[in-house]
């Protein structure tokens, strides 16, 4: 019998619709690696709205012996081959389910009919009791994502979008020879997204239709990983959870390196000798309205300035140190305090393994931190060794460089760990899940965490300092591990941009007291101390290797980081990140003379009462 393939290819489109077509889509359909040959029939599909996949391919269903069907496939059953080399062979998926994920429980308790369809789709027993709970914990095998590029907008726009394939898309089982490629795709005829499904192999009546799962993995260790998911594959006995320190390269990936002095010889500067007032050029304007220390004046000429202050990350300290007599609010290589992954990786010099016996990584202070691109196989086996000994097994899933818990999910779940890493570059943290807890009056006992303000003035020798005051952030609901992980307003303390009519504002000198009253078996005055040699720790190991792997300690430097931590229930110091230019605009309102005290400090060298030196703690 001979096979007609071409039907909806009339083809009678004019060529300059099809041009325009493919210039709209081009960089989606070269990135998704769609073969030039379809484009035609696709934009004709597109247009007309064509789902004709089911006049080609037919889903068999799998059932256990209580006749529950337990797993679906798809099958060619047209009654010829179907060749990859056909033009016609692509094809248009639906999408049953869009969401995000931190709104999908909200969404499936209004959706009834979709619970029921996605239930089916995910082969959730009918007598599960809690159909929305068990979607949450399945769907990890039956998702994908992808994030839409925004201008502008908020931030939180670029929150991923997850998405769950027809009935039909879902049914397309994995194999490492896959027969089929599979790729979201936006269409701009309608904006709406598809699933584009085409051959890459020829397949043969009855043939599987199958796709690779894990499709651009290439190292089998790592495709071994990625799979986890749907082989329940125990990584525990042949991967070595060890963590190690990666190379130079690691490093470097991704950052614009900065120029450095060639030597250490440049000109030493010393502001008190100035016998002048200094100058400042600042683009940040709570420095312009609060530096009112009449030693210091503002400037807008860069070459009349002793000090630049500015938001934006400064790569050139060779002129800096070579040509000017200039300083600079940041240190060459910060960013590895700064970026989420490299923070873990300094924190870990000279503590690096992790107990056999209890699985407790070091230093105490640093939640146990995976990068999820690179370490994915010794995460696994981590997090099955723990399982195995009964160990809590809660993690954090962050993105490395976005801040306002971005992309930023609590789970239990390995596989949701495993293919968050998805949609974009994450690492993992071992969840506080005994946070120390704070009594609010209206709501009970919250999670809390804190901010220091830290002064770097110098890191050869460490010259460093805390300002006294510190922030607090309070989760708006009582603390509970019983309660869904995506209840915002439970496991996060971030609260100025999201639910924020519920803020919790209480000033440092009111939380000491209410702290030691709280905590009958801590003082706050102990707690203290452990943060600060926490702090002095960070900065020890930061200067242990050379740049790029380590921070230079650069006589025209100084800088302000903010870091976040937070307390275990036996008042053990947690450390979350440290920021750059941390917004100080609490600071400055409810302290006065902050900036004045924080200039004071990192280029006059002067004790003052509002900062605390913790450089031999
Ligand atoms: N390991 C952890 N255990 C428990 N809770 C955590 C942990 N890490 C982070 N959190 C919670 O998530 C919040 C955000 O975490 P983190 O500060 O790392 O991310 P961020 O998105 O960079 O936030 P920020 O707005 O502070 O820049 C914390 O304030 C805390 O409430």
């Amino acid at each position: 019998m001979e096979c007609n393939h071409l039907e909806h290819g009339d083809l009678l489109m004019s060529g300059a619709l099809l041009d325009s077509f493919v210039d709209l889509h081009r960089s989606q359909l070269e990135l998704s690696g769609v073969p030039r040959v379809f484009y035609p029939i696709l934009f004709d599909k597109l247009q007309k709205q064509i789902f004709d996949a089911g006049e080609y391919f037919g889903i068999i269903e799998v059932e256990n012996d209580e006749g529950e069907t337990v797993q679906r496939k798809v099958r060619v059953t047209s009654e010829c081959n179907i060749l990859k080399d056909d033009p016609s062979m692509i094809f248009l998926i639906d999408h049953a389910y869009t969401y995000r994920i931190n709104t999908i429980r909200n969404e499936l308790e209004q959706l009834s009919e979709l619970v029921e369809r996605l239930s089916r789709l995910m082969f959730i027993s009918s007598d599960e009791e809690n159909k929305i709970n068990a979607i949450i914990e399945h769907m990890w095998k039956f998702n994908h994502t992808y994030t839409l590029a925004v201008d502008g907008g908020d931030a939180e726009d670029r929150e991923p979008y997850w998405y769950i394939r027809d009935e039909f898309g879902s049914a397309v089982e994995h194999c490492d020879q896959a027969t089929v490629r599979m790729a979201p795709f936006l269409s701009m005829i309608d904006g709406q997204m598809y699933t584009l499904l085409w051959l890459i192999k020829d397949i043969e009546c009855n043939g599987s239709v199958s796709v690779d799962y894990v499709c651009g993995a290439q190292d089998e260790l790592i495709r071994r990983a990625k799979l986890v998911p749907w082989t329940a594959d125990d990584l525990s006995d042949d991967i070595d959870y060890q963590q190690t320190e990666p190379n130079e390269q690691y490093f470097n990936t991704g950052r614009q390196s900065e120029k450095l002095p060639s030597s250490e010889t440049y000109s030493m500067v010393d502001l008190t000798k100035l016998n002048r007032t200094i100058n400042v050029l600042t683009d940040v304007e709570l420095v312009r309205d609060n530096l009112a220390d009449k030693r210091f004046q503002l400037v807008e000429d860069l070459s009349h300035a002793d000090i630049i202050f500015t938001r934006k990350h400064f790569k050139d300290f060779k002129n800096l140190c070579e040509n000017t007599q200039q300083f600079i609010n940041q240190y060459p290589f910060e960013n590895i305090i700064n970026i989420k992954d490299l923070l873990a990786i300094i924190c870990r010099r000279t503590s690096s393994s992790i107990d056999k016996e209890t699985l407790q990584s070091y230093p105490l202070w640093l939640p146990t931190t995976f990068n999820l691109t690179y370490e994915l196989p010794k995460f696994i086996s981590y997090f099955q060794h723990r399982e195995k000994k009964n160990l809590d097994n809660h993690w954090i899933v962050k993105p490395f460089n976005l801040a306002r818990s971005i992309d930023t999910h609590v789970t239990k779940n390995l596989n949701s760990i495993i293919r968050l890493a998805e949609s974009g570059p994450k690492i993992v943290c071992k969840y506080i899940d005994k946070p120390l807890l704070f009594h609010r009056e209206e709501s009970g006992l919250v999670k809390f965490d804190i901010r220091y303000i830290v002064l770097l003035r110098s890191l050869e020798p460490l010259k460093v300092y805390v300002y006294e005051k510190f922030w607090l952030r309070f989760a708006n609901k009582p603390y509970s591990l019983d309660n869904n992980y995506d209840d915002y307003q439970v496991h996060f303390t971030v609260m100025n941009y999201r639910y924020a009519q519920n803020l919790k504002k209480i000033t440092c000198e009111e939380f000491v007291p209410l702290f030691d009253e709280q905590q009958q078996n801590l003082k706050w005055a102990d707690v203290q101390e452990n943060i600060f040699s926490m702090i002095h720790q960070v900065f020890e190991r930061a200067t242990m290797r050379k740049p790029p792997c380590g921070m230079l300690p650069c006589h025209r430097s100084r800088a302000v980081y903010a870091v976040d931590l937070m307390l275990g229930q036996t008042g053990q110091p947690y450390l979350l990140e440290m920021n750059f230019m941390p917004d100080i605009e609490r600071a400055c309102s409810y302290y006065p003379t902050f900036m004045d005290d924080i200039f004071r400090t990192l280029f006059l060298d002067e004790s003052n009462s509002n900062v605390i030196d913790i450089s031999s703690k």
